[in-house]
């Protein structure tokens, strides 16, 4: 581990002494000038006097010196005849003492850092959740491999909605499984934590930390030599980039660099599949979406930044030979899900018998989405990471050209977001109190449509589940999970 803390306090326990020893030299120089007869202007023994005479009321107060200057053998004397030398002296021990004074701030300053620093160091030593011969170990015993052929994969968003399905699907088939996720509060951390118990319960560890922490990926590629990088990781949602811009910027885009930095030094390298979107396509009009059709006009900053991704990991294919997968999902739904999705809140408000607000677009039309199932999700993620053919440098350098994949996963099948509330209706058995509006500009798309010919020819992707049969799975799990009214009495 990291032994700063310690350097840091032994630095903070010698400026404490300089301070110390310096304060009582200065104190010295101030009211006891003996320390100074070895100097030439050394003034010869004297006695000041001075004399303050303070009235408070009528009562005339006692002269102060003798509780200014200590009444000690030391007590310096100086008489009133040695002006000069006085005026002398007066001036040196004012320069000295400046001199010493000043030193001493410097080292109060230089102690304040240090206390900063130390305290700074001290709590991220405290709070850091990771690092250890334990912790070690948990990530060794979860990375081990328990069936021939297989992967150590480090998941990133492990506790997020597909990163926990992924990790489980890799797990139960025998694969090495290291999961990574900051339990960011972007929606009820409580979820992720129990997305987490359920993953510990079948042996797969989840490291707590941000992709963005250089250290703990390099010291993760340390302990593992990670074979794969499922890259799940992200701020999510489409509408909410326009509340908080800078979470998407530092978790797309810093934190994929961060990512991609740690796997090009590996060595051996991993090969990364991670997760764009559909939402990529931004305004795209072509029906369906085929990876090969235009990418250039996002709608919201959250496309962007997953644009960006696609552009930022060719480069590291590029430069670096790092064997590159990227997904673009389609509005993933499921048990487990993102709390923060329409499918999910719509559930919520529908039991709790609030209204739900279903957007509308231009001239009326309703909005599709090309919904996927979750298990269909996870075959597409496994099927990559099966796919993927080795990443071709080594330490940090190319050595051939290394495999640039992009991939839709879609159901191919669009459904209306008007549909989606009458199904679910019928498996909530509650009338939803719909509010239709017109679709503001926050980002959203029209709809979307996945043309996967490209993932059923080179991964065996292959949608089973339909809206119906996904949301009736949706909607046990629900129900199993939060209760019927989900906590709240229903009006
Ligand atoms: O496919 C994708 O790439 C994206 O899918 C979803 O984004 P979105 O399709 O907007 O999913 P929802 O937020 O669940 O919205 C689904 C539909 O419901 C509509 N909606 C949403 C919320 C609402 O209150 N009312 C409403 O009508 C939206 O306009 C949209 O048409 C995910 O949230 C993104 O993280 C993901 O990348």
């Amino acid at each position: 581990m990291d032994n700063a803390p310690l350097l840091s306090a032994r630095f903070n326990l010698c400026a404490g002494k300089l301070i110390s020893l310096l304060f009582l030299f200065s104190a010295s120089v101030s009211y006891h000038p003996f320390h100074f007869r070895k100097s030439p202007i050394t003034p010869p023994p004297t006695t000041i006097k001075i004399h303050f005479s303070i009235r408070k009321g009528n009562t005339k107060m006692p002269p102060l010196e003798d509780e200014t200057f200590p009444s000690t053998p030391g007590k310096f004397k100086i008489e009133r005849s040695h002006t000069m030398n006085r005026q002398l002296y007066r001036c040196f021990a004012s320069t000295s003492t400046m001199f010493l004074w000043a030193l001493f701030l410097i080292a109060l300053t230089a102690s304040y850092l240090s206390f900063q620093g130390f305290v700074d160091s001290g709590s991220r030593y405290l709070s850091a959740s990771w690092g250890g011969i334990q912790w070690e170990k948990q990530v060794r015993t979860s990375a081990q491999i328990h069936r021939q052929g297989g992967m150590s994969v480090l998941v990133t968003g492990a506790a997020g909605f597909v990163g926990s399905h992924v990790s489980l699907a890799l797990k139960r088939r025998g694969d090495g499984v290291v999961g990574l996720d900051n339990f960011n509060d972007y929606y009820d951390p409580s979820l992720k934590k129990a997305r987490k118990s359920l993953l510990n319960t079948h042996e797969v560890f989840i490291v707590e930390g941000d992709v963005n922490d250089a250290k703990l990926l390099a010291k993760l590629f340390d302990v593992v030599a990670f074979t794969h990088v499922m890259h799940l990781a992200a701020q999510a949602g489409v509408r909410y980039a326009m509340e908080n811009p800078q979470s998407y910027v530092h978790s797309n885009i810093a934190g994929l660099v961060t990512l991609l930095e740690t796997c090009k030094s590996a060595n051996p390298q991993p090969a990364i599949v991670w997760a764009s979107s559909s939402s990529v396509y931004g305004l795209n009009e072509k029906v369906p979406f085929s990876e090969s059709d235009r990418t250039d006009q996002p709608a919201s900053l959250y496309a962007a930044t997953k644009k960006a991704g696609e552009e930022i990991t060719h480069t590291y294919n590029h430069i670096y030979g790092l064997s590159i997968t990227g997904l673009r999902f389609f509005t993933v739904y499921g048990p487990w899900g993102r709390p923060d999705m329409a499918y999910f809140s719509f559930t919520r408000n529908i039991l709790q018998g609030k209204p739900i607000t279903v957007y509308r677009g231009k001239n009326r039309v309703d909005l599709a989405r090309d919904f996927t199932y979750i298990d269909d999700i996870v075959k597409g993620c496994v099927g990559s990471l099966d796919t993927a053919a080795k990443s071709t440098g080594s330490g940090g350098k190319k050595r051939g050209p290394a495999p640039y994949r992009i991939f839709n996963l879609g159901n191919t099948s669009p459904v209306t977001v008007p549909t989606l509330v009458s199904i679910l209706e019928r498996h909530l058995k509650v009338k939803a109190k719909r509010n239709i509006v017109d679709m503001p500009g926050n980002g959203d798309v029209p709809f979307t449509h996945a043309n996967i010919s490209s993932a059923r020819a080179e991964l065996g992707y292959k949608p089973t589940t339909d809206l119906q049969t996904g949301l009736k799975k949706f909607v046990k799990w629900y129900l199993s999970y939060y209760g019927y009214n989900h906590g709240k009495p229903v009006n």
